[in-house]
This record gives structure tokens, sequence and C-alpha cells, in this order.
């Protein structure tokens, strides 16, 4: 068995580590919080982010990023788009020289615009990417941890380590597919938290199952244009990191985007909405970082640029709702 270790103590990441530590690898889950890492190995559970799931005894929570990567043959990357790059950076020095290296994070940077996969070469160099890989697809981090059969894909650059990472994650309740498109597996993971935004708002305003499909099926349209721009296949988008997750985050109510869109639907404010969610809601920062790739590569993003309207711009749902079905009339 080889030592892992699982950096970001969230819900996504702590369900992450027990399944690695399930499987009987010495697994270090790594928290920016010293006092949440104290707090997990005392109680032998994540009561803050993961309540449901009891941690086994393979699982050892930290809060020293050095004692966590030392020896590590896995590391994973689990951390909210947002703090990526610091996390990356703190990390660097103490990554073992052979160690794979994946990224479960969904989210495209702002300002940059860089997918994690862009951040990460960024952060460490090219010479990594051969040891890079992303995990993505349908998996509410509850489900997973209670051993609710799930299906998901990693995706790299090189196929003996993208097959490796496949083997440590998979389980008999944990089915991970393979997959050599990057762009298109970050691409579909990080947008579709961006579309359950709107399919929240649409259930929100109380529209019925066809808004819901229809706000499904154009966003995914949405998607698999600018990953075809970023040189991703529109193929991998009608897979687990695009359908898939699409179908789980805008009609699951586990789903924090799809909360954060139907009770702004319902009339509260985004503010309101983020300070009583205890969880990042990726979406959100998400919107701006893809309204803004959408100007910049020149895509037609209509459902992501009104969510940015609501989230940024106080636009209200319904206005965006009425704009998106007068806007001239195309072809599928
Ligand atoms: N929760 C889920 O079901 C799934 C989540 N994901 C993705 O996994 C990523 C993490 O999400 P969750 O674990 O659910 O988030 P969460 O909201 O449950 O936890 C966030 C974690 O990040 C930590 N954190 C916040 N700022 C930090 C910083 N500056 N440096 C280091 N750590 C910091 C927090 O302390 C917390 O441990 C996101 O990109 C999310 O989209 C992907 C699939 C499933
Ligand atoms: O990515 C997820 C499931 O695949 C989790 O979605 P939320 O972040 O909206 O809860």
């Amino acid at each position: 068995m080889s030592k892992v270790a699982v950096l970001g103590a969230g819900a996504w990441g702590t369900a992450l580590a027990k399944v690695l530590a399930d499987k009987q690898n010495p697994t270090f889950l790594w928290s920016h919080s010293a006092d949440l890492a104290l707090l997990i190995n005392e109680r032998r559970v994540n009561e803050r982010y993961l309540p449901s799931a009891p941690l086994p005894p393979t699982l050892r929570a930290t809060g020293d990023i050095e004692q966590a990567l030392s020896g590590a043959e896995l590391v994973v990357f689990v951390v909210p788009s947002h703090a990526m790059r610091e996390v990356v950076a703190r990390a660097r020095p103490y990554l073992p020289q052979r160690a794979l290296l994946c990224s479960a994070t969904k989210g495209i940077e702002n300002d940059s615009l860089m997918l994690m996969s862009e951040v990460l070469i960024d952060e460490l160099g090219r010479d990594v990417e051969p040891r890079l890989s992303y995990l993505s697809g349908p998996s509410f981090a509850k489900e997973v941890a209670a051993g609710q059969p799930t299906a998901v894909v990693v995706a790299g650059k090189s196929n003996d380590e993208t097959v490796a990472v496949q083997h440590a994650f998979a389980t008999e309740r944990l089915r991970v597919y393979q997959s050599d498109d990057v762009v298109g597996v970050e691409v579909g993971g990080a947008l579709k938290n961006v579309v359950a935004i709107a399919a929240g708002a649409v259930d929100g305003l109380g529209f019925g199952h066809n808004a819901r499909a229809g706000v499904i099926t154009r966003g995914l349209a949405e998607i698999a244009r600018i990953a075809m721009v970023k040189g991703g296949s529109p193929l991998t988008l009608a897979g687990l990191s695009g359908l898939g997750d699409l179908v789980l985050t805008c009609t699951g109510e586990l789903s924090r985007n799809r909360t954060v869109g139907y009770e702004m639907g319902r009339g509260r404010t985004l503010d309101d909405v983020l300070s009583h969610l205890g969880h990042v809601a990726e979406g959100v920062k998400t919107a701006k970082s893809a309204y803004d790739l959408g100007v910049k590569l020149d895509v037609d993003l209509p459902i992501t640029s009104e969510v940015y309207r609501v989230l940024y711009e106080q636009k209200t749902p319904l206005q965006a709702v009425v704009d998106l079905m007068n806007r001239s009339l195309r072809k599928e």
C-alpha cells in the first residue's frame, strides 16, 4: 500500500481520503486549519464538513503540509479553486519527485481564467504534466463516503500515470473511467456548477420540469462550445464530467450550487445565501471566470452570462429568464 496525501479537508477531500484510507493506504488529510485536523483525529469524523462519515484508523489528519507530503506516492489537491494556487505554492517544496498529482477541484481561476491544470503547471512547471491528472464527474461527497454506487472519470495526458490513479481510487462502489481529454473533463466539471445555479434559480422561481430540462440541455451546449474552443472534445461533454455532472447538480438537492440558485430564485440575496451555506459554491466565482472567458474567446454563453448578471449585477432571476426566452430565434 502506498502513502497518500489529500490536501483540503472539506467535504470532498474528506470523502476521497476515506475512499483511499478504506483501501488500506496510509492516508494523510491536510487541513489549513490545524484545529480542524486535531478535531478530526480526536473524534474520528470531520464534523464540520462531512459529519455523516466515520473515518478509518488508516486516515490521519494534519495541519502540517510537510508531514502530509513526505513520502507520498499520490497527492490529491481538493481545495476550493480560489485557494489552489496558494496551496500548490505551499506544497511545492515538499512534493516528492515522482509522486502522482491529481486535482479533484472544479473551477476556473478568476482573472487568469486558468483551469486547475493550467494553475498547477503554472506553479510547478511543464515537466510535471505527465504526472498530473484530474478527477471529475457526478459525485456528491456524502454519497461517495456512504459507499453509494458512483461513477467518475480521471483525465490525464499520460496513459500509464492516469491508469495508476484510476486504479488507486477505484473500489467496488466507485467506478472510475479514464480519459485523455483533460480540457474537456475540466471544463465540464467547472462550468456545470454555473449551469446548476441557473437550474436552481428556475426551480426557485417555481417553473416546471420543462424549464429545468431546457437549462440543462442548452447549458451543455454552452459548455461544449467553450471546451471545443479550448481544444477539448464535445464527446467528453456527453460523458460523466459533462452531462453526468449536469444531471446530478441541476437536479440533486445536495448540490450547493443548485441551492444558491434556488434560494436566489426565491428572492434571497447572494450574500445572505452564501453566509449560511457553510461550504464553497464554486459556480459563484466560476460564473465570473466563464463570463470573462466567453468575452475573451468570443464564445456565445447566454445562460452563463445571465447567471453572471444575477450574481454580480443585481439582475433579478426572473428578468434573466425573460431575457433568455426572448433572444432572437436560431438553429439548435
Ligand atoms: N462536495 C462535493 O460533493 C464535491 C466537491 N467537489 C469539488 O471539490 C472542491 C472542494 O470542495 P469541498 O471539499 O466540497 O468544499 P467544502 O466547502 O466542503 O470545504 C472547503 C475546504 O477548503 C478549505 N479551504 C478554504 N480556503 C482554503 C485555503 N485558502 N487554503 C486551504 N484550504 C482552504 C476549507 O477549510 C475546507 O476544508 C471544490 O472545487 C468542489 O467543486 C467535487 C466533487 C464533489
Ligand atoms: O460537484 C459536485 C458533484 O459532482 C458537487 O456539487 P456542488 O458543489 O454543487 O454541491
